[in-house]
């Protein structure tokens, strides 16, 4: 009896494993599946800079090792399985991409890549359901990936060779197995732990329940408050166990990307045409905007700060607290509740985690500044849209460029917003290349110094200059650790575009490039590359348009907020890429950090021809 309904439903289906992972084995028998496993002879040869992404590389391989088990197995007895499951685990660090060592030297090689960094692991995984239609094999294939970010502590070279030594590198990705031996060289895990081990479970389940999801009493129970619809996870399916799917249906993608067992439309005896299957997920997306709001209001109101560290409170009390309606504050702490930002006891509410460290409005990792923001500025913007939409970028403010200094209460709710999103981002950002040969930075339009403060740690020999408008600069010692700066951190008022910028080897361009249109990047970038001397660098990051529909959904965000803000615009990695090379930047690294948020670029500058 499997714990999850949706694998049960995979029980009376003949399905193949196309791995040779023994750890994949575990992981799907223990969750109660039960498969064939053949192993895939696919060559995992593809070439990886033809991908635009680590994770498309990834899902590829993970494909073609499933096809190849499906085909071999068709051509074999002309029966092919119902359901082929291929995975793919590899490691980014850099923009590298690391699969399993092929000796010792290349797990060293490999581990000491990871030594003290945070880099990331994607699994990339195939479903294929596969069937004979006209004595041809059929194949839908329905492919997912999932990414982790794991930090190594900073391992000695003796400790890396014992590793190596003890054979547990050999046949892992990245050289290393987190669930054994190589657990002890990890300090954190952000993610699904069984993602690094090789197969991520969790979104295998909910792809599962996409797929199989069936339409019935189960639609009753998903519209719980007529607001807020309740989150869609695979246990929401414990009670509907061998209920209305059908086993031989064919599978097709439904709106919003959930795919649905296809419907048997109107049965062989006349009866009634069953209904479509219901469009949970285009129905969340439509009420999408509640939710955001919602969470926005309750930040405002300062409900994470009142509920922080005390014992739950009731729905009065905590009105009481925020100067409003009780049946109001009721309403709006039961919203929480189903976001997953609260949780309600016998004695009340109280903050989740998450909401804690990142809603209320004080704490290092505080995002409170970023939703105030968006709820004054962007919200406004997002109407706009439609505008945006017809006219073309930059049209939806009318010409109206936000002046941040304006107000000081503009200018520190702005850097509040851009503080908590650099602190979440900063240590990545620093870590991703090694800079150690840098022994001075200047992080241009550096506004708080989260980013220098990361670089600074990261490096120790290395002193950072943060160059930035007067006005910023004015406010910067309320965000400092501590109430003051690193010795090693100076600020620098100045304007890039008009003053001397401070000398350094190595030059910052942190969300700035997005924010300014072609002429002025050039002059940025002209006059940086002026003052960079050869062998100096320049590090962009910075949030790209893809043009790869399957990332299309993740940046979905950014790519919006391009387009509606009053200027500047979006540009994809290879548009960064070159910008920098126009400019005498020549060897350019990429890495991707945070889930591929945030595009990292880092040139060197060549000597004059
Ligand atoms: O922490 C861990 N990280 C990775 C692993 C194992 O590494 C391999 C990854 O290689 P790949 O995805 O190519 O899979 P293969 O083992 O070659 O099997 P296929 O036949 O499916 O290609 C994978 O086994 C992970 O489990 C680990 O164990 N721990």
């Amino acid at each position: 009896m499997a714990l999850s309904p949706v694998i049960g439903k995979l029980l009376h289906k003949r399905v193949v494993l196309a791995s040779a992972s023994p750890r994949r084995r575990e992981i799907l028998s223990q969750a109660g599946l039960r498969f064939e496993v053949v192993p895939s002879r696919f060559k995992e040869t593809l070439d990886k800079a033809s991908f635009p992404a680590p994770y498309a590389y990834a899902m590829e391989t993970a494909k073609q090792k499933a096809l190849e088990v499906a085909a071999r197995m068709y051509q074999k007895d002309l029966r092919a399985p119902d359901v082929v499951i291929g995975a793919d685990t590899i490691v980014t660090v850099g923009g590298l991409i690391l699969e399993k060592p092929v000796d010792k030297q290349d797990a060293y090689r490999m581990l000491s890549m990871l030594n003290g960094k945070e880099h990331s692991v994607f699994t990339g995984v195939a479903i294929i359901h596969c069937c004979s239609k006209g004595g041809q094999l059929d194949t839908d294939v329905c492919q997912f990936h999932e990414e982790t970010t794991v930090r190594f502590s900073r391992l000695s070279e003796e400790l890396l060779w014992e590793y190596i030594d003890s054979g547990e590198p050999m046949d892992k990705a990245g050289g290393y197995g987190i669930q054994a031996l190589g657990g002890m060289l990890v300090e954190y895990v952000h993610g699904d732990f069984l993602n690094v081990v090789g197969f991520p479970l969790n979104h295998f389940c909910k792809k599962l329940v996409e797929l199989y999801y069936p339409p019935g009493r189960h639609d009753v129970r998903r519209v719980k408050h007529d607001s807020i619809p309740a989150v869609d996870t695979f246990e929401d399916l414990s009670d509907v166990e061998g209920g209305g799917s059908d086993p031989a249906g064919g599978i097709k993608g439904g709106p919003g990307g959930q795919a649905a067992v296809g419907t048997r439309g109107a049965e062989a005896n006349g009866a009634v045409e069953s209904p479509p299957p219901f469009p949970a997920d285009l129905l969340g997306l439509i009420d999408g905007f509640k939710a955001s709001k919602a969470l926005f209001t309750a930040c405002k109101l300062k409900v994470f700060d009142v509920l922080k560290d005390e014992a739950p409170l009731k729905a009065a009390e905590v009105a009481g607290r925020i100067d409003a309606s009780v049946c109001g504050t009721g309403r709006l702490l039961d919203a929480c509740v189903a976001l997953g930002l609260l949780e309600k006891t016998d004695g009340g509410y109280r903050n989740t985690e998450v909401a804690s460290r990142h809603l209320a409005s004080d704490g290092e990792y505080s995002l409170h500044g970023l939703v105030t923001r968006h709820d004054d500025h962007t919200w406004e913007l997002f109407t706009r849209l439609e505008v945006a939409v017809r006219q073309g970028p930059n049209a939806a403010a009318g010409g109206k460029v936000e002046d941040p200094a304006q107000s000081q209460q503009t200018t520190l709710q702005f850097m509040r917003a851009m503080h908590g999103l650099s602190k979440l981002t900063a240590r990545r950002v620093a870590t991703a290349f090694d800079l150690s040969r840098f022994t001075s930075a200047c992080d241009l339009g550096g506004c708080t110094g989260a980013l220098a403060h990361e670089l600074a740690h990261e490096y120790p020999r290395m002193r950072v200059t943060v160059f930035d408008l007067p006005d910023v600069l004015e406010h910067v010692a309320c965000f400092q650790p501590g109430g003051r700066p690193s010795e090693r951190i100076s600020f620098v008022p100045g304007d890039f575009f008009k003053d001397s910028l401070p000398e350094a080897e190595l030059y910052v361009l942190s969300r700035i490039l997005h924010d300014w249109p072609d002429d002025q990047v050039h002059a940025l970038l002209g006059r940086l590359s002026g003052r960079c001397k050869p062998g100096g660098g320049v590090l962009v990051a910075e949030e790209t348009v893809d043009e790869d529909p399957a990332a299309a959904r993740s940046n979905l965000a950014a790519a919006l907020s391009l387009l509606v803000r009053p200027r500047g615009r979006g540009r994809s990695g290879a548009e960064y890429r070159d910008l920098l090379e126009q400019h005498g930047f020549r060897d350019v690294q990429v890495a991707a950090v945070a889930g591929g948020a945030l595009h990292l670029l880092l040139g060197t500058r060549a000597s004059p021809p």
